[in-house]
């Protein structure tokens, strides 16, 4: 059997869950930190780093342009760089990484010769033309043929121009890319962005952070406007704190059951941005009538799901690029809450509207929930399950992505799973 046609049905525990879960190391700095000390050089330690397909991909990735990564334990990396990428044998393929993919891209220009960019059949749909243009304007040669990876650059070891307009209506990732690459350069530049305004701009903020740890010069001359010395990276030891969005399940799971879940962190400890939903979280059921998604977007798909059971129905804006995630989220949602109950949820435009109903808890409602291989419509819907019987995820391995112990985690907290546990 392919791990597409795994499924797993969730038992309704039918008591609050308790216990002590630590959620696993974030996924975007961990991301961040390996990229960062693969630049520098010198022999940098990770540590409290996640372990899952994304940074799996990141470190072959790396690996494969002759940065030296040693794995002592579940959570460590040790990162030993010459201070120059070298050009990969083979094409670099990054799974539905996106992190991985538009960091990569920009930071191939780095390298003086060819990196093919690659992913995934999903990755292989996600945008990244505004990169490609912005590298172009930067001097870079690069294509990429469909706007969507593959992505062929042909480096020269540096950046030609000073300065770079660019579009991340789209993707944040955009920015974070040219940030990180920029100070690799042997000349100062500036990133400014194309709108006034960014979807999940805590990211920026956290590949400032990141870089300064790795002992980057970066000034932020407007709220628009970057600019990055060309001081290369100094490797270091760096420790990474767990993953917000793997957080929200928890947070989620908690307050439905009306459970006591310790995650060994507060929730105020995260400098990651869906750490701001926390707070929305909390106030179940009686959750705002209208959520602005835009600075927490990957909370997005457990706030939905949550909202199911609130006691009033909740519009989520600001949520467009959604649509370009692992799978289009918003479709997703409405498909799969519409499943467990028609017109649970609609989409209007780009926003979702989640009619809520409290009384679904307790009750019998058999939905096979296809996740379209994306780990956070896998993990949010299992939510789902623990009020309704009959929630089956298919393809339960996709979490793999960002939390390969979701399910073990779940289970330890007392939720039976029936099926094709990964
Ligand atoms: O920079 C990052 O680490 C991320 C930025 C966000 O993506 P976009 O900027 O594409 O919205 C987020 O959804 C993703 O999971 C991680
Ligand atoms: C959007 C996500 O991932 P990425 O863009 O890094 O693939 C995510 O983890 O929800």
């Amino acid at each position: 059997m392919s791990n597409a046609d795994q499924k797993l049905t969730i038992l309704p525990p039918g008591h609050p869950l308790e216990g002590r879960v630590s959620p696993p190391g974030s996924k975007s700095i961990t991301n961040r930190a390996l990229l960062l000390a693969g630049l520098a050089k010198g022999t940098s330690r990770l540590t409290g780093a996640l372990k899952s397909d994304d940074t799996r991909y990141m470190a072959d990735a790396l690996r494969a342009m002759g940065v030296t990564i040693s794995e002592p334990d579940e959570t460590t990396f040790i990162v030993t760089g010459t201070g120059k990428l070298s050009a990969p044998e083979k094409p670099l393929f990054l799974g539905n990484a996106g992190t991985a993919t538009r960091f990569l891209t920009a930071a191939a220009a780095l390298v003086d010769g060819t990196v093919v960019v690659d992913g995934d059949q999903h990755m292989r749909k996600r945008p990244i033309a505004p990169l490609v243009t912005a590298l172009r304007a930067l001097g870079v040669t690069i294509e990429a043929k469909t706007g969507c990876p593959p992505v062929t650059v042909n480096g020269t070891g540096d950046f030609t121009g000073d300065h770079v307009t660019i579009d991340a209506g789209l993707s944040s990732q955009y920015v974070s890319a040219l940030l990180m690459a920029a100070a690799g350069g042997s000349r100062p530049v500036n990133i400014e962005l194309a709108g006034e305004e960014i979807g999940a701009r805590g990211y920026i903020d956290l590949t400032v952070a990141a870089m300064r740890a790795f002992g980057a010069k970066v000034t932020q001359a407007s709220p628009s406007v970057w600019q990055v010395a060309p001081t290369g990276y100094h490797a270091t030891d760096y420790v990474i704190e767990p993953d917000a969005s793997a957080a929200t399940y928890l947070w989620a799971a908690e307050v439905l059951t009306a459970g006591r879940i310790d995650l060994g962190v507060a929730a105020e400890a995260f400098s990651q941005p869906d750490a701001k939903s926390y707070e929305v979280i909390a106030s179940f059921p009686h959750m705002p009538a209208v959520i602005d998604g835009s600075q927490m977007q990957d909370a997005v798909p457990t706030l939905a799901v949550l909202a199911a059971f609130n006691e009033t129905p909740v519009r989520f804006v600001g949520i467009e690029n959604l649509r370009v995630k692992e799978c289009d989220r918003i479709r997703a949602l409405s498909t799969g809450l519409s499943n467990i109950r028609p017109g649970l949820a609609i989409e209007e435009g780009d926003d979702l509207l989640v009619a809520s109903d409290p009384k679904l808890a307790g009750q019998t409602l058999p939905a096979d929930i296809d996740t379209f291989a994306d780990h956070r419509i896998a993990m949010s819907f299992a939510l789902a399950g623990l009020k309704i019987n009959g929630i089956t995820i298919l393809d339960p391995g996709c979490v793999a992505k960002t939390y390969p112990r979701y399910w073990d985690e779940l289970a330890s907290l007392g939720v039976g799973l029936e099926g094709d546990r990964p």
